[in-house]
């Protein structure tokens, strides 16, 4: 035997007890517009997706895209601010998200999946009634008066019903989803969901067994800027307390919170730069990033 076909058999074994415990398992993935910047990261992203869908996981791809819609509000000469690391999204910007989101970048994410050889089916939440959704509702207390006052951020929406089952068809078909976060209103009125927060509602809902969230740092890093391997909801509460957890962080650890009071068993906040992530987070023992956990 040579030395590669040893080592591969060496990983192969690490691999197999967890291939045992994800059989059939659901395993949602958010997949954000920064990673899918590169087309080497892309097609290897794609391998790992069609790699877990052959060994009999069922894995579930939520996408952002926040870079590639700010590149087209641009060609189209159209402005747009992000507040609270939310895009304020007036009836022109929604129209660009909605192509963005459901037509480039969908297809896109579906077609490296399906080119690496598993069958991958894009979709937004607006079909088959996926994502129902209602205007973001917010506060915020102003500086200046100190005045408690509600935050406008036009048509971004928060999923208010979400129904699987056009998920649960795909998979049960062997069809690996692709959900670009897009909802519609009870009233046809479209809305652009935040990818993070549509991949925790689509979790919960699937009850799925993990939700990983690819993002552009190693995971949640401590006060001594020291990678956190795993803590618990009540850790990631006291961290947002206490500042350490602080920015874009927030709204991702708030996701993973809300999915682990929904059933989902563990969420994890994973470095999606790093080649094969995914893999090394649901195959070795270390995983990689930070599992929070109930
Ligand atoms: N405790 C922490 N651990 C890791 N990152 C943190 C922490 N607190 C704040 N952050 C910030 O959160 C950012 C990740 O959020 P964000 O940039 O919104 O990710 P994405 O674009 O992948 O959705 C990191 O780049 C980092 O600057
Ligand atoms: C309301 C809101 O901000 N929606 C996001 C949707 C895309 C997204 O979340 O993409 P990333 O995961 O790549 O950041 C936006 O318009 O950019």
């Amino acid at each position: 035997m040579t030395e590669e076909a040893r080592s591969q058999m060496e990983l192969l074994a690490v691999a197999l007890p967890f291939l045992k415990r994800y059989d059939d398992q659901i395993i949602v993935v958010k997949y954000g517009g920064h990673a899918m910047g590169e087309e080497e990261a892309a097609n290897r992203f794609g391998r790992d997706i069609a790699l877990l869908e052959q060994v009999g996981v069922n894995p579930v791809v939520v996408h952002g895209g926040g870079p590639q819609i700010n590149a087209m509000l641009k060609r189209l000469n159209v402005q747009s601010q992000f507040v609270n690391g939310l895009r304020v999204t007036d009836a022109n910007v929604v129209d660009v998200v909605e192509m963005v989101l459901s037509g480039t970048v969908n297809k896109q994410v579906a077609d490296c999946i399906t080119r690496a050889g598993a069958l991958a089916v894009g979709i937004s939440g607006k079909d088959g009634g996926l994502i129902r959704a209602r205007k973001l509702e917010r506060t915020y207390r102003d500086p200046e008066s100190n005045i408690e006052k509600v935050l406008d951020l036009g048509f971004v929406g928060e999923p208010d019903r979400v129904d699987p089952h056009v998920l649960e068809l795909l998979i049960g078909a062997d069809i690996v989803p692709v959900v670009a976060p897009v909802g519609v209103g009870a009233d046809g009125q479209t809305y652009n969901i935040n990818a993070d927060t549509a991949a925790g509602a689509i979790a919960g809902a699937l009850n799925a067994s993990r939700l990983l969230m690819l993002t552009d740092v190693p995971g949640v890093l401590d006060a001594d800027k020291k990678l956190i391997p795993e803590m618990t909801v009540a850790q990631a509460r006291a961290g947002i307390a206490a500042g350490w957890i602080s920015g874009g962080m927030i709204p991702k650890i708030e996701t993973c919170i809300y999915a682990i009071e929904q059933g989902v068993k563990g969420a994890v906040i994973v470095d999606g730069r790093v080649p094969h992530a995914v893999l090394i987070e649901l195959f070795t023992d270390g995983g990689a990033g930070t599992l929070i956990r109930p």
